[in-house]
């Protein structure tokens, strides 16, 4: 009998320019050979140099292509990324427990480029209401930074910031990554019960565009194999680090990460 065919989902914002959003993580399905599904929230009219606009779609049509898809397709895990307001998140909210299937979040709240992608109130929303859904939350040090409200300054901040995310606001674990640090990129990792850290060597680049949209697509991609948690972590470090290390230098802005790259390098391992 033939395996069934991994089927992974994004909710998330499109980017025009590909780098991020629904396009990253489209191509990040698609390169780790799990089958790809789209809910659309916002359109961003967006480039290497920053978000020139952006359409919200109305939350009944977010309702509907998460219907369509409850309906009729298989879903082995899932992720969010950008969700700009309540009334959209309210949808996903009611929406993620009929999935069965493993949830990770992307709380995005700002472009690399600087740009707003959340209003402010949707912060403490999706703080008391989509955190405790999730199997795994994946911020920024500002966005962990924003969820906990204390400051990230070393490594052993960002994981008591971890553990708070687990134990003071319901998440199933918590991924605080460090692209925002000096020195080595170091992530770490809190499950409830233990810490684990992953790192690599900095890369010298502005090419970072579309970073932790594809890092989380590529855990959602391994959970949706059926993947544990901490090896799907380790092994999307890897094709990230690749895929920064192989960044495109495309348009005048940050250029975004290289799919390809993982398969050109035959996944050296360069993280620990
Ligand atoms: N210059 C860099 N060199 C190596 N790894 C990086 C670099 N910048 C970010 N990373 C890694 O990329 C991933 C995404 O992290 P980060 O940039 O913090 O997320 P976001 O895109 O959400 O701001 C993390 O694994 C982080 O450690
Ligand atoms: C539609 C959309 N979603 C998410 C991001 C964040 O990506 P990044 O912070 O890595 O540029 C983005 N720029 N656009």
């Amino acid at each position: 009998m033939s395996r069934p065919i991994p089927c992974a989902l994004t909710i998330a914002g499109s980017d025009s320019s590909g780098g991020a959003g629904i396009q990253a993580d489209l191509k990040t399905f698609q390169e780790l050979k799990s089958y790809g599904m789209s809910v659309i929230t916002s359109v961003t009219a967006q480039n290497t140099t920053g978000v020139q606009g952006v359409h919200h779609l109305p939350p009944v049509m977010i309702k509907q292509q998460l219907e369509a898809i409850q309906a009729d397709m298989p879903l082995h895990a899932l992720k969010t990324g950008m969700i700009a307001d309540i009334r959209m998140m309210k949808v996903v909210a009611e929406a993620i427990p009929y999935f069965q299937a493993p949830y990770v979040m992307d709380p995005v709240m700002v472009a690399t480029s600087g740009d707003v992608l959340m209003e402010s109130e949707a912060r403490f929303y999706l703080r008391e209401h989509l955190i405790p859904l999730t199997n795994l939350v994946t911020p920024n040090i500002p966005e962990a930074e924003m969820i906990t409200e204390k400051n990230i300054e070393s490594a052993a901040d960002m994981e008591a910031s971890a553990e708070h995310i687990v134990h003071g606001f319901g998440a199933g674990a918590a991924l605080v990554k460090g692209g925002h640090r000096m020195g080595e990129a170091l992530d770490v990792l809190y499950d409830g019960k233990k810490m684990y850290r992953f790192t690599s060597d900095r890369i010298t680049t502005k090419n970072t565009h579309g970073t932790g949209c594809t890092y989380s697509a590529a855990i959602t991609a391994y959970l949706s194999q059926g993947v544990p948690l901490e090896e799907a972590v380790r092994r999307a470090k890897v094709y990230i680090t690749a895929g920064i290390r192989h960044g495109f230098s495309i348009g005048k802005g940050n250029g975004p990460t290289n799919h390809w790259a993982i398969r050109e390098e035959g996944a050296r391992d360069e993280c620990h």
